[in-house]
């Protein structure tokens, strides 16, 4: 088990599940009330036939009977019945309509954590392991949910009525009900203290699978490319073998007490049969009670083996609930609720430091970005330029120093607030499962038909987007697959053009496109971007050689900064790397006998 794992159980469990999983039922509480309300009037309607029989025996025994007596029984044994059914039907419709409010509010607040989270929190996790809790096990909830509390609440009572009434017939027939109780509990003990041991075991093999799982699925490229076809399917076959090997050893270490368990429990019949009896023979009860006290105890049956599998089932949720406690109090990025007020839209960076883990990435980074300028981000590989523009993008916070927005630092500022202020667009990125034009207008969701294919035209998607089967409204799902990296690239420039905040941040943002197409992309967002601060990072410098200020960051340390000029001049690293990209350009262009120089 993990340390996070460990540390959210100890947590939950100063807290009551199921008051935990009742604060996400919002407006399905009344029905959930409501459910148990009919449950417990259905389970004692219930009752009604068994009295009724009493009476309709007592008549026979007495003497007194007569046809309009038993019909009168009879029917009232059967509206009694009709009842019990109706209410039935009508508990577990609200129970259901209640669970399924109480899943959407949990994966919500999942859905919404995750949003919160800063990214280091979100990457713990693999896609799998989410999947298996938001999908899975949350949904694995939804039948215990809808049938505990309506159908618990009911089979509690009705033992309870049963009991009551057969103290009232003689307290020996009750003490006699209690028989098998105590062998029962020690077996239903040890069942959980077996099954409680494996749980997180259980967790552990089962997340193992679907990591496997989705693993296997999104690297079938790779796995296929390099011929590990076999080495792959091992793994992920052999994940699926040691859940299923864990899993039967799981239930066969139960079996023999979880079996004893359910036979003992609802036995009642086993000493209430013999008293009855002898309090009969001996002329203690009547032989109307007698049979009352059997059937009273026949009654008990249903309900008390329900009540097992539901404390079975209840062990489950309390499980799944501690589980879903890690991501359920997720740590969030802190942000004020109200919007701050800003002057202009400089970015400044103020002696960052950042660490992703133990290693600091970035050593005390200062930067200014004035409105409106083109500031172009340049360094080695792993220099930390992406981690400027995440953390710009606060999808992480500065370990020390900070960062503003028109003077205002941004943990400041609502994360709202500040997401509709930088638009980031990255080397990778992902559509949505929506057609191309609804992923465009994610930029802007006000944005007119008009607009989205104006800002298509500028970020040169027109021509690709009018090919694919269904143009615009193609699903980018089946366009995803037949679109280039540039392509998906063009589609993201789209979605910042339209959004049109004031700060703009391009991370290798045109990385995948060609040169023709890429020069075009570059002229549209120079022009859609004049007044706003662009921070451009670039390993192809010509693409930035005409910015403001190109500030060069190696090892996560500012090593200069100026226009290219200035930096060709005084950076020994900068003109290092403008000669490689230079003699890169002319041995490209020159394989095509063109001249390089006059293109840079
Ligand atoms: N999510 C992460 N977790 C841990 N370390 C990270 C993470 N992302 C980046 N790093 C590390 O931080 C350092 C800076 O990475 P960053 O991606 O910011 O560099 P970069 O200059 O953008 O590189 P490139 O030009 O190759 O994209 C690198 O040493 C990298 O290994």
């Amino acid at each position: 088990m993990s340390e996070r794992n460990l540390s959210a159980g100890s947590r939950i469990k100063k807290k009551i599940f199921l008051s935990c999983l009742l604060s996400y039922a919002r407006e399905g509480k009344q029905k959930l009330i409501l459910s148990v309300f009919l449950s417990v009037i259905s389970i004692t309607a219930g009752l009604v036939p068994y009295y009724c029989f009493y009476r309709i025996l007592c008549l026979f025994l007495d003497g007194t009977v007569s046809v309009s007596g038993i019909w009168s029984w009879s029917f009232l044994a059967l509206g009694a019945y009709a009842g019990k059914v109706l209410c039935f039907g009508l508990s577990t419709t609200a129970s259901h309509y209640a669970a399924y409010h109480i899943l959407e509010g949990l994966r919500n607040r999942v859905a919404d954590r995750f949003l919160h989270a800063p990214l280091g929190e979100v990457a713990k996790h693999s896609i799998g392991e989410i999947k298996g809790i938001m999908v899975d096990k949350i949904e694995d909830i939804e039948p215990p949910l809808a049938h505990l509390v309506p159908e618990g609440s009911g089979h509690i009572v009705l033992p309870l009525v049963s009991m009551a009434a057969l103290v009232a017939i003689d307290w020996r027939l009750f003490l006699a009900s209690l028989v098998t109780f105590p062998l029962s509990f020690i077996c239903m003990g040890l069942t959980f203290k077996i099954s409680g041991k494996n749980y997180d075991t259980y967790n552990e093999s089962l997340a193992q699978m679907n990591s496997n799982i989705v693993e296997y699925v999104e690297g079938i490229e790779v796995i296929k490319a390099f011929g590990r076809a076999g080495e792959s399917y091992g793994k992920f076959s052999s994940a699926i073998l040691n859940y299923r090997t864990f899993v039967v050893r799981w239930l066969s270490s139960t079996w023999v007490t979880m079996k004893l368990a359910f036979a003992l429990f609802p036995s009642t019949l086993l000493g209430v049969l013999p008293a009855a009896l002898l309090l009969g023979a001996g002329g203690t009860i009547t032989a109307a009670q007698t049979a009352l006290a059997v059937m009273l105890s026949m009654s008990m049956v249903g309900s008390l083996a329900k009540l097992e599998v539901f404390s079975n089932e209840i062990k489950k949720v309390q499980m799944t609930v501690e589980e879903l406690q890690e991501y359920l109090e997720l740590p969030e990025l802190p942000e004020k609720g109200q919007d701050a007020e800003l002057k202009g839209y400089g970015v400044e960076l103020k002696d960052v430091r950042f660490s992703y883990e133990k290693d600091e990435v970035l050593h005390g980074v200062s930067l200014k970005l004035p409105q409106g300028s083109f500031t172009a981000l340049v360094g080695p590989s792993g220099g930390g330029k992406s981690t400027v523009a995440r953390l710009v993008s606060r999808f992480y916070d500065v370990s020390a120093g900070s960062i503003s927005i028109g003077g205002v630092d941004i943990r400041e500022m609502p994360l709202a607030q500040l997401s509709g202020i930088v638009s980031f667009v990255a080397q990778d990125n992902f559509l949505f499962r929506c057609s191309i034009k609804e992923n465009i207008r994610m930029g802007n969701p006000d944005a007119s038909d008009k607009q989205v294919f104006a800002a298509a035209r500028a970020a040169q998607c027109e021509e690709f987007i009018r090919k694919l089967p269904n143009g615009y409204d193609t699903p980018a799902g089946e366009a995803g697959k037949r679109l280039s990296g540039g392509e998906k690239q063009r589609i993201a420039i789209a979605r910042m053009m339209l959004k049109g905040s004031p700060v703009i941040i391009l991370d290798e943002a045109t990385a995948f496109t060609d040169p023709e197409n890429e020069d075009k992309i570059q002229k549209s967002i120079r022009e859609l971007t004049k007044g706003k601060t662009l921070l451009v990072i670039a390993h192809r410098l010509s693409t930035i050689k005409n910015a403001d200020n190109i500030v060069v960051l190696e090892n996560g340390e500012l090593v200069a900064q100026g226009r290219q000029e200035e930096l060709l001049m005084g950076c020994p690293l900068y003109r290092k790397m403008w000669g490689s990209h230079i003699g890169a350009k002319n041995w490209s262009v020159g394989k095509q006998g063109k001249e390089a120089e006059g293109n840079v």
